[in-house]
């Protein structure tokens, strides 16, 4: 058969090919094929096994994997990927032990975002997430998940998306849309946070015509929105034809993680402080736990969700960034591979199933994105690294050598000799 790339000499491929979300201890379950190949047409994996069995395949071009570890592309399923300006002066604050909440209270943290991302034009704000899609994608990440949430104001929020929307078709890798309207209080409506959820909710009719979102996101938090206000909020979504997600449990134990079982969330995110109750909830339901260790270890805290816990006991986990100009500013999934194998203590085996197969079922991809499979698109990662454990292991560096989005190689790593 006549095949565009053959990739033949894999040391060892991770297919992922399972049925997801991968639960519980079917996480640390990670099939490894060695001594593998994988054959590539029109942009879809055509054919992957044993290497032996790659002469059948004539190619266009041949790409020696020199006995490396190969991986579907990383998937990345929550990011704050849109925004104006940086915040490189709180971290002085931080350094103080100004709790994050209490920059949000002072008008800083997201509140400072808001203003820079209002001052920016489109323009301004498509370049710079064009910039970040770049280092996300040569970092092997192939799909990522981006949220609007520093407009606070209609014009702003939906300029947000836009940009979003156009990165996805200029940009090689696939973006996931969520509208974070409900991300913070803004400056007007501190005394009535309801009219403000009211007006984000006024968007969600021009949101879903112009398919801007196909998620609708909400931060449960002290100071921003309660439990009951989110419950609100999301079931209208919801009734909209949104699927829904929320940032819960992140810095204060309100529930959040109950609620976003409750409702139906098709993720729950951060869940730092979840209760054993909201853990037992999640372990028994269809929503997902997305954990952003790089959040706590930025903001220089120690509570880090309860991760063991929640696979012990039967959840299914996705790992992330958070990449944002406050919490966590890295586009590096690889450095947060590490921090969770060093901090959740999860298995490497469990690592990968969350930035693969969970975390593309965290955002509704779980049919296209995170697996090598015949049919499917041909987003394959080839890593400097000897076996799947090399990753989390060797830390703070870029481990992908050659990453390919739909059957194209979009990113080669040089050399400086
Ligand atoms: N916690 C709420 N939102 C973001 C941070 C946004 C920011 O600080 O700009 C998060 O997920 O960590
Ligand atoms: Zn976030």
């Amino acid at each position: 058969m006549q095949t565009d790339i053959l990739i033949t000499n894999i040391g060892q491929l991770l297919t992922m090919d399972k049925k997801g979300p991968v639960k519980g201890s079917e996480m640390n379950d990670l099939p490894v094929m060695e001594n593998a190949a994988i054959a590539v047409k029109d942009g879809r994996i055509v054919w992957h096994g044993p290497a032996d069995q790659a002469g059948n395949f004539d190619a266009d071009k041949t790409i020696d994997a020199e006995s490396r570890l190969v991986t579907p592309g990383l998937v990345e399923p929550h990011t704050h990927l849109v925004f104006g300006g940086s915040r490189e002066e709180e971290m002085a604050l931080k350094q103080q032990g100004v709790p994050y909440l209490d920059i949000l209270k002072q008008g800083g943290g997201i509140l400072s975002t808001v203003r820079s991302t209002r001052e920016a034009t489109y323009e301004e704000l498509l370049k710079k997430a064009l910039f970040h899609l770049d280092r996300m994608a040569m970092h092997g990440i192939t799909t990522v998940e981006a949220k609007s949430g520093y407009g606070l104001e209609k014009e702003t929020e939906l300029k947000q998306l836009k940009v979003a929307k156009e990165a996805n078709a200029k940009h090689p890798l696939d973006i996931v849309t969520t509208f974070l309207g409900a991300h913070a209080i803004p400056p007007g409506y501190k005394e009535n946070p309801d009219s403000f959820l009211d007006l984000m909710a006024e968007l969600f009719d021009e949101i879903k015509a112009e398919n801007l979102a196909e998620f609708v996101d909400i931060f449960t938090e002290t100071g921003v929105f309660s439990v009951e206000q989110s419950r609100r909020y999301l079931l209208k979504a919801k009734e909209k034809g949104f699927g829904v997600k929320i940032h819960a449990d992140e810095i204060d134990q309100l529930g959040g993680t109950e609620l976003a079982v409750e409702v139906g969330a098709i993720s729950g995110e951060h869940l730092a402080v979840a209760s054993d109750e909201g853990v037992r909830k999640l372990a028994s339901s269809d929503t997902i736990g997305v954990l952003l260790p790089g959040t706590i270890f930025y903001l220089g805290k120690d509570t880090y969700a309860p991760a063991r816990k929640m696979i012990d006991e039967g959840a299914a986990i996705a790992i992330s960034t958070d990449f944002n100009p406050g919490s966590s500013v890295t586009e590096n999934l690889q450095l947060i591979m590490s921090i969770a194998a060093l901090k959740l203590k999860m298995s490497p085996a469990e690592i990968w199933h969350a930035v693969t197969v969970n975390a593309a079922h965290a955002i509704g991809r779980g049919d296209t994105a995170g697996m090598i499979a015949e049919d499917r698109a041909a987003d394959i990662v080839i890593w400097d690294a000897p076996n799947y454990m090399y990753i989390p292991y060797h830390y703070g560096v870029n481990h992908a050598n050659t990453v390919l989005k739909n059957g194209e190689v979009i990113y080669r790593r040089g050399t400086v000799r």
